[in-house]
């Protein structure tokens, strides 16, 4: 396939530019989308060049899906508007070019593997031929050749997620779109699922792909942080981290309950989480000495740690909110 990995080498040049391409392979102007009191999008910006890979990142409800199906033209926009590849995703080039991986994608749960990709395969109208090619293709990328006559029911979680991503590559699309592919599924196949990204971006795809999980940011090439709708950070992840203002500290020792009351009422203490049994905080630049002097009567200590996505975007949300 044209984007997929054959042999390691320099990356590929993202394909060239064709009518109606624009200059970004994805892009979200000012999207607003309201269901009831709601509003999912509040005037979401971000754009994808070709052959990145940009993450998504936020918690539950942030309204990743939401701008996932904008861009794949699956639902009206009450503000602003999406483009894949310079067009109206309702623009029918636009299916033969985007690869759409949805949270829940509907496989035929009692078709086999090998069914559910020659199914996929009717649908795009490949020809016999170029269907066999890419299924063979796909199921050695995916590892998933061994199980081609195990039902789709009978496949793991992240067996199942591989092989929604094989059937959303099987017209060989430009851009690939993958809502929580890692949602509920194990470390190791997370892993593999990254890595297969990590290599189309290397064979020039672009990679749109939406994550609950904080960790996941510094896989990107850049990566969107998304809080009610809106568009909270944007970057690559080593800058944004090194950008970082504040400080990250590990709140060692101290009853947790006077600690946690202790630090409500500290003005520069910008986020507070559970870490394990201790508790994380993200403090004001300067301010950790003062902090410090809050917790000593309590016997709690701090001792710095270097700062995650998480920090990050609890920073941010505190200042936000
Ligand atoms: N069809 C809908 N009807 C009503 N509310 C909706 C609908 N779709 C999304 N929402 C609401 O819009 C907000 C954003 O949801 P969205 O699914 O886009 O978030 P998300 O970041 O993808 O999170 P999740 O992982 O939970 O899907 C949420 O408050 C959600 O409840």
């Amino acid at each position: 396939m044209e984007h997929l990995p054959r042999e390691p080498g320099p990356p590929a040049q993202p394909p060239a530019a064709r009518d109606g391409d624009g200059g970004s392979a994805l892009a979200a102007r000012g999207l607003v989308r309201r269901f009831g009191a709601v509003t999912a999008l509040d005037g979401l910006s971000f754009e994808v060049g070709r052959g990145e890979l940009y993450g998504l990142v936020g918690p539950d409800g942030a309204g990743k899906t939401t701008a996932i199906r904008a861009l794949a033209g699956l639902i009206r926009l009450d503000g602003g508007e999406a483009r894949v590849l310079g067009l109206d995703p309702s623009d029918g080039r636009v299916r033969e070019r985007l690869g759409l991986m949805p949270q829940q994608y509907s496989l035929y749960r009692d078709l086999t593997v090998g069914e559910n990709l020659r199914f996929f395969a009717r649908i795009y109208v490949l020809p016999r031929d170029v269907y066999r090619r890419r299924a063979e293709r796909l199921l050695e990328i995916t590892r998933l050749a061994p199980f081609i006559d195990r039902r789709a029911d009978a496949l793991s979680g992240g067996m199942y997620k591989k092989l929604a991503l094989a059937c959303a590559l099987l017209h060989e699309p430009d851009v690939l779109v993958l809502d929580e592919p890692t949602n509920g599924v194990d470390p190791v196949s997370r892993r593999e699922l990254w890595a297969l990204l990590h290599d189309f971006v290397h064979g020039g795809m672009t990679v749109l792909v939406s994550t609950p999980y904080m960790d996941e940011a510094e896989r990107c090439g850049r990566v969107a942080l998304v809080h009610h709708g809106r568009l909270l950070l944007e970057g690559e992840p080593g800058a944004l981290i090194a950008g970082f203002e504040d400080e990250a500290y590990e709140v060692r020792g101290g009853d947790r309950e006077r600690v946690d009351v202790a630090l409500a009422g500290a003005g520069d203490v910008r986020a507070a989480s559970p870490a394990g049994e201790r508790l994380r905080i993200v403090v004001r630049r300067g301010a950790s000495g003062e902090v410090a002097r809050v917790l000593a009567p309590l016997g709690a200590a701090l001792e710095r740690v270097a700062p995650d996505f998480e920090d990050l975007f609890l920073s941010r949300v505190g200042e936000a909110s």
